[in-house]
């Protein structure tokens, strides 16, 4: 079976809301995170793996104005194992702006166990008794 791996890509937007400020007018930097953090695991989608995020790095290199478009672009950089490298930028002002926000990620892969074992039985429940939940929560088109 072909498999996806280092090389594949992602790109999205995510508009900084006034619900998502930190201070005055400004993003906060978890939600920054956030928008970082959800871009890189749509990468382990495409490879069709399910992982989760053991660490995130990330730079906070411009302030990000509330009603900003950050722009955001990830990608795999190597897959070893269990562990998928990833990096993603985040630029204002159109694709090819200045660099705001930056990440460096490592995702492990695991079991759909970790969350049956982990997870809260109510909404695991849930999600077993509904297989298209999860497929439609994560639903995005690629290159729509
Ligand atoms: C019901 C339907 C659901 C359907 C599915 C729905 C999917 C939803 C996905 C949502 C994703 C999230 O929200 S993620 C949420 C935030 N993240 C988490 O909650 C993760 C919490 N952490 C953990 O559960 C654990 O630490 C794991 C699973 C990440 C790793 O534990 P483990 O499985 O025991 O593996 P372990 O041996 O420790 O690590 C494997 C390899 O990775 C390396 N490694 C592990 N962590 C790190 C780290 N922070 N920094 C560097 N390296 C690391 C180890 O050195 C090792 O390398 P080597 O010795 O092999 O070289």
């Amino acid at each position: 079976m072909a498999r996806a791996g280092e090389g594949v890509s992602v790109t999205a937007e995510f508009t900084v809301q006034p619900a998502h400020q930190g201070a005055p007018g400004l993003a906060h930097g978890g939600v920054l995170a956030t928008a970082l953090d959800e871009t890189l695991g749509s990468l382990n989608w495409l490879l069709r793996t399910i992982a989760v995020t053991g660490r995130l790095e990330t730079d906070f290199v411009r302030p990000v104005p509330v009603d900003t478009v950050l722009h955001l672009d990830a990608r795999i950089t190597a897959v070893h194992g269990r562990k998928i490298y990833s990096t993603a930028t985040g630029r204002i002002g159109g694709p090819e702006g200045p660099v705001a926000v930056r990440a460096d990620a490592l995702f492990i892969e695991v079991k759909v166990d970790h969350f049956i074992d982990n997870g809260r039985p109510a909404e695991i429940r849930a999600a077993m008794s509904d297989p298209d939940q999860v497929r439609r929560a994560r639903a995005f088109e690629v290159n729509p």
